[in-house]
């Protein structure tokens, strides 16, 4: 009898052992999650000299609507109604005849000039050696500065130090290793514009080096792999487009492998539905006929729909059609870098619900579901099993209206007061996107983005204090000394066009190599606002003042034919309606204006050769 007391005892203290455990990890998880939520500060700063260029600031606030209201919206157009701000639209001071000049003046210089410019590579590298020095791991891992440097290195004065030092593997797991001694002496004038010849001129050497590679492509990369393993899959439009994968493209506009490809997104059947572990909000990967791999990216707010005045980016609700609407910018303007994604209507029981993964089989077993569910609460309160995948289909539900819905495991917005719901019943909208090969077939760089924003309310990042932070942080590190820079500068060309401020890292696939062009992956985000135009996503343009010479032309195509309206155009072929509102169009148009006029302020304060480099890219 004693004995068995003795055992009782001995279980009773175990238990609470767990119990409290997992009350800690609970407590720790909510703690770690609310951590965002701090104090308003100024980060919204505009740029001193930018106050005569927006007049748009005492223009009147429009009626927000909550998400959460906008959730529940029934008609999938539209909130309610939202006034359109009119008195905004010509209260922009841009000047035609500035852009007009501004291309009059690019034209007058003939590109054989700019290609036949011969630097002196020794003077510049004299000067530049002189004032940074390029330093390996091991010489200074034992000196005092050592983690200032890996500090300037990551350039992210943002997170803790412990994700800036992952963010440093990430960058580096495809490239050479390099740290550069912070410069010390307040930089000047002569210093920068010795510097930007330096950078100029090593992109001329960048462009002799790959100017006559070949193309790679996916294709290539994974024949051997598919072969071995899954040979049925090289006769697919799937392989098919893959071979149009390269180092420097997603796609080939107007190419029937296209064509094909977003056929099968918009139309093969839904074999496996389940989410993706990685990201802060709710997405799906479907396996769909045909082999064909596509992330669902789901409806979640209507098109008039403004990110909430007291949102942070990082708090912004994902939008379907600001995928869709990003892709079909990325491909008019030629940039060839978001992964191909059509817009698709659901049915959430018949696609979703009943090919939703399940731990359990269908043969419902009473006891692995309550198993289950002690494993899967642990799991899910224990911070350290991120990438623990969850069972997706656990989550649907029918809501008091009748809509099927789901909710989801995610750190944003997954919970039954947040979940995807039919509008009405089975009718879902969704993006979906091809999904590219990933690690460990393929393998990809994660970029920590200089020009990142802080990701908290009440800190600044440094780029926003400092305006030599593209001297000093860009320039001198010899990473962004090839195709990386100008990369970063069209990210932020098309970031700003799309209104995305969430662009914390930069992507590209490093099984390429050097020579590969950055991925413009996620833009969910976008396409928030469009009484707003967020110059701050212009900073790169700015304190850099380099652009790509073929941007430059490109960009010039699509103004002179009218950027919203190629636009509009290309959306109507979604299957989708209505994909954006009119505002968002004129907002697009209002925004290369303001680029062109930035980009007029760069070559005014240099000359049209330190700013524009044709890379041959
Ligand atoms: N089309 C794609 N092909 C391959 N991998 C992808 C694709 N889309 C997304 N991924 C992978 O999934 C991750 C998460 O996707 P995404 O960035 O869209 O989600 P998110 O919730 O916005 O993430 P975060 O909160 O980190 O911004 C990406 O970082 C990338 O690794
Ligand atoms: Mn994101």
């Amino acid at each position: 009898m004693r004995q068995i007391r003795l055992r009782i005892r001995y279980y009773l203290i175990i238990i609470l052992t767990i119990l409290s455990l997992i009350m800690f990890s609970t407590f720790y998880t909510i703690l770690h999650k609310t951590n965002e939520i701090e104090q308003k500060s100024d980060i919204f700063e505009k740029w001193p000299s930018e106050k005569n260029l927006y007049h748009h600031q005492n223009i009147e606030q429009q009626q927000h609507i909550p998400f959460w209201q906008a959730l529940d919206a029934q008609n999938i157009y539209d909130v309610n109604y939202m006034p359109t701000n009119h008195r905004m639209k010509n209260k922009f001071p841009i000047n035609v005849e500035i852009i007009e000049n501004l291309f009059q003046l690019v034209d007058s210089y003939k590109l054989e000039i700019i290609t036949d410019k011969q630097l002196n590579i020794n003077e510049f590298d004299r000067v530049f050696i002189k004032r940074t020095t390029t330093v390996n791991n091991k010489k200074y891992s034992n000196q005092k500065e050592d983690k200032e440097i890996v500090f300037d290195v990551n350039n992210g004065d943002d997170d803790t130090n412990k994700k800036q030092q992952k963010d440093v593997d990430d960058f580096q797991s495809g490239e050479k290793p390099s740290k550069m001694i912070p410069i010390e002496k307040v930089i000047d004038e002569n210093d920068k514009q010795q510097l930007r010849k330096y950078i100029i001129n090593m992109l001329w050497k960048w462009k002799r080096k790959y100017r006559e590679m070949k193309q790679i492509n996916l294709a290539e990369l994974l024949y051997e792999h598919i072969e071995r393993d899954e040979p049925l899959k090289l006769n697919t439009t799937w392989f098919e487009y893959l071979k149009t994968v390269t180092n420097l493209h997603l796609y080939n506009t107007d190419s029937q492998v296209l064509k094909h490809l977003l056929d099968q997104l918009l139309n093969n059947d839904v074999i496996q539905a389940n989410e993706l572990a990685q990201g802060t909000q709710i997405k799906l990967v479907l396996q769909l006929s045909d082999g064909i791999e596509g992330l669902l990216k789901p409806y979640r707010v209507p098109r008039n729909y403004q990110t909430l005045p007291d949102h942070y980016y990082f708090s912004d609700i994902e939008r379907h059609h600001a995928e869709i609407a990003s892709f079909h910018l990325d491909r008019i303007i030629g940039f060839n870098r978001v992964p191909p994604l059509i817009g698709r209507i659901l049915n959430i029981t018949g696609d979703l619900r009943e090919h939703a993964t399940r731990f359990c089989s269908n043969i419902v077993s009473s006891k692995c579901e309550k198993i289950y569910n002690i494993v899967e609460y642990i799991l899910s309160n224990v911070v350290i099993f991120e990438q623990y995948l969850p069972e997706l289909a656990k989550t649907f539900f029918i809501s008091p209206a009748n809509n099927t819905c789901f909710r989801g495991h995610c750190s944003y917005y997954c919970d039954t007061a947040h979940a995807v719901c039919g509008r009405p019943r089975d009718y879902l909208e969704g993006s979906i996107q091809i999904l590219l090969p990933r690690p460990p077939v393929i393998e990809w760089q994660k970029i920590t983005h200089p020009y990142r924003r802080s990701y908290s309310a009440v800190r600044k990042a440094k780029w926003e204090s400092n305006v030599n932070y593209c001297y000093d942080k860009v320039f001198t590190d010899d990473r962004y000394h090839n195709r990386l820079i100008l990369d970063m500068i069209d990210l932020a060309v098309f970031d700003f066009l799309i209104g995305n401020l969430d662009r914390h890292h930069m992507m590209k696939i490093s099984s390429f190599g050097l020579n590969s062009a950055l991925i413009h992956l996620d833009n969910g985000r976008s396409f928030g606002r469009y009484d707003h135009d967020e110059l701050t996503i212009l900073t790169p343009i700015r304190q850099c003042c380099l652009f790509r010479y073929s941007t430059f032309q490109r960009l010039k195509t699509v103004y002179k034919e009218r950027l919203s309206l190629l636009l509009y155009q290309s959306l109507k072929t979604e299957r989708l309606k209505t994909i954006l509102i009119n505002e968002h169009l004129v907002a697009v148009d209002r925004r290369l204006d303001i680029l062109f006029h930035v980009l007029n302020d760069c070559i005014k304060q240099h000359s049209v050769v330190d700013v524009l480099v044709d890379d041959g890219i």
